[in-house]
């Protein structure tokens, strides 16, 4: 569904004028419902390479290459069709969900505005699909949920609430940046887990990216690891682990050696748990404090 081919970012310095490469080629595809994983310290590039095919890259950037989803070139789409493909087809889960809610609307107003059949519906069937989604992702105070302003809510529980906008659009690619780093370690798991939850149930692929290789390959169906704007090798948890095809893999391996969730068979024998890597059952937000 998605295919990605040679794609470059270069950015120009607005002082100068001097160009600097960012991304260097990368390509990778990604089938109908997979999760792929973005792995990689930070500046390798897993942020710019979202940001390319959300069509968001830096201001005077230069994104050549190919992406193409569902057979549309992204980068030959004109604006308005490119603006009806982001909203449509594209969701974005960031790092910060604050970032994603207006802070003087409240939560009901964030998800019915993002519900695509909004306008065809009365205000009260959209605040009771608006709960529906609230119990998707785990929520079942719905009702003091969808009355709070963002500030009055947990970032757990704000983060699921961003999930829940997210899937309200129908979207087919899942765009998720770190959703969790800004989380405590036990909500972490409960995300990852809603998360995961969401993307099986509604059949939608996802690029993952985290520089955790454990969180990545718990969620993820294959692996991209990057480094200094390239991708050096793609394959599944287990071959990534298994048979590291470059140096730097290995040495990510060797820092974090434990690419399993606790419990999977491909565990080791005296392998530590994975913690918030894991696949913890859907956990409950409710019992989150508002404002923590
Ligand atoms: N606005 C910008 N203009 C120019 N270069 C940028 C800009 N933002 C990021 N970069 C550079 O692009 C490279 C890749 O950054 P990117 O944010 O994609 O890395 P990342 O792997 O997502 O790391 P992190 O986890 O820290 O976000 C880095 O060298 C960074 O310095």
């Amino acid at each position: 569904m998605l295919n990605i081919e040679n794609l470059v970012l270069t950015v120009s310095d607005p002082e100068t004028g001097a160009e600097t490469e960012i991304l260097h080629g990368n390509s990778f595809a990604l089938a109908q419902g997979e999760a792929l994983g973005l792995v990689g310290e930070s500046g390798s590039g897993k942020s710019m390479t979202l940001k390319c095919i959300l069509g968001i890259e830096p201001s005077g950037a230069r994104v050549d290459g190919r992406i193409e989803l569902d057979g549309t070139d992204l980068l030959a789409s004109s604006g308005e069709q490119l603006r009806r493909i982001r909203a449509n087809d594209l969701a974005l889960i960031a790092q910060n969900p604050h970032g994603a809610l207006n802070p003087v609307l409240p939560v009901s107003r964030f998800l019915v505005e993002g519900m695509s059949d909004a306008r065809t519906m009365s205000r009260a069937d959209a605040e009771a699909k608006a709960a529906e989604l609230l119990h998707q992702v785990g929520i079942t105070d719905t009702e003091r949920v969808l009355r709070s302003y963002p500030h009055q809510l947990s970032g757990g529980m704000l983060q699921r609430v961003v999930i829940a906008g997210a899937i309200s659009g129908s979207p087919k690619l899942l765009l998720a940046d770190e959703p969790t780093t800004a989380l405590d370690v036990t909500t972490q798991a409960e995300v990852v887990a809603i998360l995961d939850e969401m993307r099986r149930e509604h059949g939608l692929s996802m690029i993952f990216v985290t520089h955790d290789l454990d969180l990545a390959a718990a969620v993820c169906d294959r692996l991209a690891v990057m480094k200094d704007g390239e991708i050096l090798e793609i394959g599944t948890p287990e071959q990534i682990r298994d048979h590291p095809e470059t140096e730097y893999t290995r040495a990510l391996m060797a820092a974090r050696p434990m690419l399993y969730p606790a419990g999977h068979p491909a565990q080791e024998e005296g392998a530590h748990a994975a913690g918030a890597a894991g696949r913890p059952g859907s956990g409950d937000a409710n019992d989150e404090e508002a404002g923590a």
